[in-house]
């Protein structure tokens, strides 16, 4: 297989070697090769995407079953002499192909501008400069640049590195950190893959396979990996499935007692046929996928951007959201306002060890290092770097061997119990003295004290260390001396306060994960007024069991101290508890809850291996963004929902009676092409619901796709338009005593004129006047219902077998019409309310 690890001859390669092999130098490609090359070997991406062209698009929409019979039947009207028919259902075809073509790929294009915009890209060296550029761009023989945090974009061989660790979790699902050399003994050590993740350090990178070749490439080409459906979609999916079957059922039995009763002949094929069209929610997936693009729109607009469509029902259902402190709660402007000593005194001593650790460490960087190298760098310039052991989050401590005038000098800083632990002895007043068992809580009290005032901490402790060494592992880290603190102050977000209330009022839960200390969290927690219950650490969790754990998380609001894996096991643990469960962050250290969430979300500025984790970025760091994100989902859910409906009750409705009237009349109820017509008719007039808005009542809660729901809406509705179709029928025959002309022309005005108009009542739970629709929406429709009756009711009516109704008739119409639009207004608020007491039972073989 191309590109199999290990197997690759470049792998055992000498540097020098390699460059021959790809073309390339130290110094990079130049931009012309590039080029040549990308065109060549084809965009870096790990399965590279079947693109549609409109064409095959198009051919495949003619593919559609559909789509397949209405052209059957078009042929067979052609040959049997029937022009006009055979006119007509090209023509909606056509029509209906172009519409959905249009509409899809207007919605895809915008989709795919927002998702370049939040694109990662890859630092490569191009005509001797470095650039950054998309990551599918990158092409074999780049000279790639990694920094802690970035996600490596290709599979090759490491250059030079400093320091620098990776995560291989995606190929190996080891989630522990490995180190990565250049003059590696083994191949795999100096070999990155493609998809793999910085966790510290930097390199630089010599490419050697790109897109599909790579090993990533491999796996994610076999997996064929296709996202997972959501619970809406699966939804939507069963109904769908549901009511193509029904349609099916009922087609045949039309079709048989047709037979049965007239013979073979076109006509009641065709009407066979127009009532299967008519029955089937055809414009479902366009609909569904038009709304979602208009929502992504929207919300970008409102600094939300959408990778995943299908977000965006999750984001409308979230229902819980966990987001980590700094960034979101906080400024993220930290500041190093003291340094103080074991007894809280301020210390120039303890300035001096901070700087020496971050200035000389090398590895992961955070901002708490810029803090303090914010007014220089080194205290004392004297000092050279050794060996170190950079920072990770299961240690939360970052040790470096510092080294003057022969004598070498541990030191070490972190979290200040992660140091205190490693500490036996303390500093005070320039003399080291064993640290006891008083002395170790006193300092912790302090540690408490700070803590609970708002401030964060990182001690600084140190040793002396054998020179030589030339490594340093975990186990360097002990008989620490306690030198003291670094104070920090990363001021509370004042938008935040306002932004968790209006989340709240959105029925959404805060949770707070983060990897500082309890008095921290308190504090922050308290001087932003949330009203956050229960409180677990880092070490409870460690010590519970998925199932433990899970009994606790939804009681619990503040988990501190946590590590990246703890934050995936509680973000797990209340989606198994049932909660649509999102989680907003922008670390290294958030990457694996960011992926676990139903929806992840992650900043602008976050880290590559965060974003790419995310299904949802943030342009604004800012939880009032997510609030109205929200809204904007659960107003793309409450639009599906009003086409759902519309389909199931009233359009199911029409067609369902005028396939039962042609087992009764002795003519045809609608001739095909005038259920054709109304079908094509009554599409056009929902094109605007992607637009529509929704009430306020609407977008209050989660929403969630709900089965039952929708039944209990079609069982309360459906009868209702059945109702007054019988009476439709019933007056027609026995007091018009109307001819199959007359009858078609009839039912055809009454059912589109009820068909179009029940969509302003249908689409709000409020009284149809308190909820004004979108203008588009009532263009569309009232456009669409201007032209059915235009055309029933003028000659162009003739074409289709329509002829001029007497007055009374006319009249007759119009009261039931209206009749039915009142009733339906009056009984809706039945068919909206269903409180979980009074949910509908329905058979399991629906409950997917
Ligand atoms: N560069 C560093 N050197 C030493 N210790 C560090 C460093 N960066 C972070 N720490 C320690 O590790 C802890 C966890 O890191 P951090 O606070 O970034 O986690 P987090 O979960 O992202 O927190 P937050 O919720 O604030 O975003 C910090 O509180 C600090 O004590
Ligand atoms: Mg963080």
């Amino acid at each position: 297989m191309a590109g199999t690890a290990g197997h690759d001859p470049i792998f055992k390669a000498s540097i020098d070697e390699a460059f021959k092999l790809l073309g390339s130098r130290r110094d990079g490609l130049s931009g012309d090769e590039a080029a040549a090359r990308l065109k060549r070997n084809g965009p870096n991406l790990p399965v590279t995407s079947i693109r549609r062209t409109l064409a095959a698009k198009a051919l495949r929409r003619l593919a559609d079953p559909l789509v397949a019979i209405l052209l059957i039947a078009a042929f067979i009207s052609g040959v049997t002499g029937d022009w006009q028919s055979f006119v007509v259902i090209v023509v909606i075809v056509l029509m209906s192909i172009v519409l959905d073509l249009v509409q899809e790929q207007k919605a895809e294009k915008a989709v795919d501008a927002l998702k370049r915009s939040v694109a990662v890209t890859a630092t490569v060296r191009r005509d001797g400069a470095w650039l950054a550029i998309p990551v599918q761009d990158v092409v074999k023989g780049d000279v790639v640049h990694l920094a802690s945090g970035d996600l490596v974009p290709a599979d090759g061989l490491v250059l030079v590195a400093q320091q620098l660790l990776v995560n291989e979790a995606v190929l190996t699902g080891e989630t522990y950190a490995v180190e990565k050399r250049e003059a590696a003994a083994s191949d795999h050590d100096r070999v990155l893959y493609s998809g793999t993740s910085v966790v510290g350090g930097e390199a630089d990178l010599l490419v050697s396979a790109t897109g599909p070749a790579t090993r990533f490439g491999a796996i994610a080409a076999s997996l064929q990996e296709r996202e997972p459906p959501t619970a809406f979609e699966t939804g939507l999916h069963s109904l769908g499935m549901l009511i193509l079957r029904l349609t099916g059922f009922l087609v045949l039995f039309v079709l048989l007692t047709q037979l049965w009763r007239h013979g073979l002949s076109v006509e009641s094929f065709l009407f066979a046929v127009a009532l299967a069209v008519g029955l089937t929610p055809e414009l479902l997936p366009m609909v569904v996928t038009v709304t979602l693009a208009r929502g992504a729109e929207r919300m970008s607009k409102k600094k939300v951007v959408v990778k995943r469509l299908s977000a965006i029902h999750d984001l409308g259902s979230m229902d819980i959201l966990c987001t980590d402190k700094t960034g979101t709660l906080t400024e993220a402007r930290i500041a190093l306002v003291d340094r103080i000593d074991a007894d809280g005194q301020s210390s120039q001593r303890v300035e001096e060890l901070l700087r020496r650790n971050s200035a000389l460490i090398g590895g992961m960087r955070s901002a708490l290092d810029d803090a303090i190298l914010a007014n220089g760098g080194l205290g004392d310039e004297n000092w050279a770097k050794g060996c170190d052991l950079p920072f990770d989050f299961d240690r939360r401590r970052a040790s470096v061997m510092t080294l003057r005038d022969g004598k070498a000098e541990l030191v070490t800083k972190g979290a200040p119990e992660a140091i205190l632990a490693c500490c036996t002895h303390v500093e005070r007043n320039g003399a080291i003295v064993p640290l006891d068992e008083a002395g170790r809580s006193r300092i912790a009290a302090m540690f408490e004290q700070k803590g609970s005032e708002g401030f964060r901490l990182l001690a600084v402790a140190y040793r002396p260390i054998d020179p030589t060494i030339s490594r340093l592992a975990e186990a360097d880290e002990h008989d620490l001396v306690f030198a003291g603190c670094g104070v920090f102050l990363d001021p509370p977000k004042a938008s935040a306060k306002d932004a968790i209330v209006s989340l709240r009022k959105a029925g959404i839960a805060l949770k707070i994960i983060s990897g500082d200390a309890a008095p921290v969290v308190a504090h922050l927690v308290q001087s932003l007024d949330i009203p956050a219950k229960g409180m677990l650490t880092g070490e409870e969790i460690e010590a519970m069991t998925d199932a433990a754990l899970a009994s606790r998380v939804v009681d619990t609001d503040l988990f501190v101290r946590v590590s990246p894996d703890q934050k995936r096991r509680i973000v797990l643990a209340l989606r198994r508890r049932g909660h649509t469960t999102g989680f907003l962050g922008d670390g290294i250290n958030d990457a694996p809850a960011i992926h676990a969430a139903d929806v992840g979300l992650s900043v602008e500025g976050g880290t590559d291996v965060a974003r790419e984790a995310a299904d949802i970025i943030l342009l604004a760091t800012d939880l009032q963004v997510i609030a109205d994100g929200v809204a904007e989902g659960r107003r793309t859910f409450a639009n599906i929902m009003k086409y759902v409906r519309m389909g199931t009750s009233s359009n199911f409705g029409n067609m369902l009676s005028t396939a039962l009237a042609s087992l009764v009349l002795p003519f045809l109820p609608l001739a095909p092409l005038q259920i054709l017509l109304n079908n094509l008719l009554y599409d056009l007039s929902e094109i605007g619901i992607p637009f529509d808005r929704a009430d306020e009542e609407e977008l209050a809660t989660p929403k969630k796709w709900d089965m039952g729901q929708a039944l209990h809406f079609t069982l309360v509705m459906g009868p209702l338009s059945s109702l007054f179709d019988l009476t439709t029928f019933a007056v027609l025959i026995f007091v018009f005593k109307a001819s199959a002309p007359v009858f078609q022309t009839a039912w055809f005005v009454e059912s589109i004129l009820t068909q179009i108009l029940v969509i302003f009542v249908i689409r709000t739970a409020k009284p149809f006047w308190k909820s004004r629709a979108h203008p588009i929406l009532t263009a569309t429709s009232l456009g669409a219902l201007a032209v059915s009756l235009g055309i029933a009711l003028s000659g162009i009516g003739a074409f289709f077998g329509f002829v001029s109704l007497p007055l009374p008739l006319l009249g007759a119409i119009v009261l039931i019409s209206a009749g039915y639009l009142t009733l339906a207004e009056i009984i809706k608020r039945f068919a909206f309310a269903v409180s979980s007491g009074r949910r509908l039972h329905h058979p399991a073989f629906l409950r997917h």
